[in-house]
């Protein structure tokens, strides 16, 4: 297995299981950029419970996201979501991931800086439209050039992702394999950190 990301000589070994963790992990980054699957992924290497924002918002209201958008417009769904990223980064030991606008609201920044490890996972506008181009579940990339929404969203949303982000990977070229290798040594640094902090 060859995941082209072998850590400097000079890095801690990345630990088999981590010890059980009492801080979130809060994945962060673009529509497809792979928060669900990296979530998931990470979640069951840790063992940790994993938790999706936009589906916990689809399972209150008992509909899907666009149909919260049609009912109640983009800023109806961003009320919903502030709200449940409050009280989902109040939890304690859970992967967590994000809606991809949820670092717009600038409290819902501050909470996940405070209450979690926040990881960016970073993507091209090119590759986030190659992977959600069949995607009919979201409603901001239902226009006629999808990949020019995605790059003006980049443009808006990267500083903002960097702003709240302790760890930042790269999740273009990588399997999700390798992308969640990568991510436990990255975090076994950070966590190393804060320990003796
Ligand atoms: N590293 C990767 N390489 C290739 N494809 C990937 C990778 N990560 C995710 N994908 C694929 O991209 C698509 C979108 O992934 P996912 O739903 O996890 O993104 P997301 O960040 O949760 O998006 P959203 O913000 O809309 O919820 C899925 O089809 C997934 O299989
Ligand atoms: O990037 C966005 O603004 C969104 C991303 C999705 O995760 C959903 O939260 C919704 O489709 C809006
Ligand atoms: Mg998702």
């Amino acid at each position: 297995m060859n995941c082209n990301d072998t850590p400097a000589a000079d890095a801690p070994p990345v630990p088999a299981k981590p010890a059980a963790a009492t801080h979130s992990i809060i994945l962060v980054g673009l529509m497809g950029a792979g928060k669900t699957t990296i979530g998931r992924l990470l979640s069951r290497h840790r063992e940790m419970e994993f938790v999706d924002s936009d589906y916990e918002i689809v399972a209150r209201c008992g509909v899907s996201i666009p149909t919260i958008f049609e009912i109640e417009g983009e800023a109806g769904f961003r009320k919903r979501e502030s709200a449940m990223i409050d009280e989902l980064t109040q939890r304690q030991g859970i992967v967590l991931a994000t809606g991809g606008g949820a670092v717009l609201d600038p409290v819902n920044r501050e909470h996940m800086k405070a209450r979690g490890i926040v990881v960016y996972l970073h993507c091209s506008p090119q590759e986030l439209f190659l992977r959600t181009r069949h995607d009919r579940n979201r409603p901001l990339l239902q226009t006629e050039d999808p990949l020019a929404r995605l790059q003006a969203l980049y443009a808006q949303r990267h500083p903002l992702y960097l702003e709240v982000a302790d760890i930042v990977i790269d999740s273009g070229k990588q399997s999700t394999h390798c992308l969640v290798r990568r991510l436990e040594q990255e975090l076994a640094r950070v966590e190393a950190a804060a320990d003796q902090a």
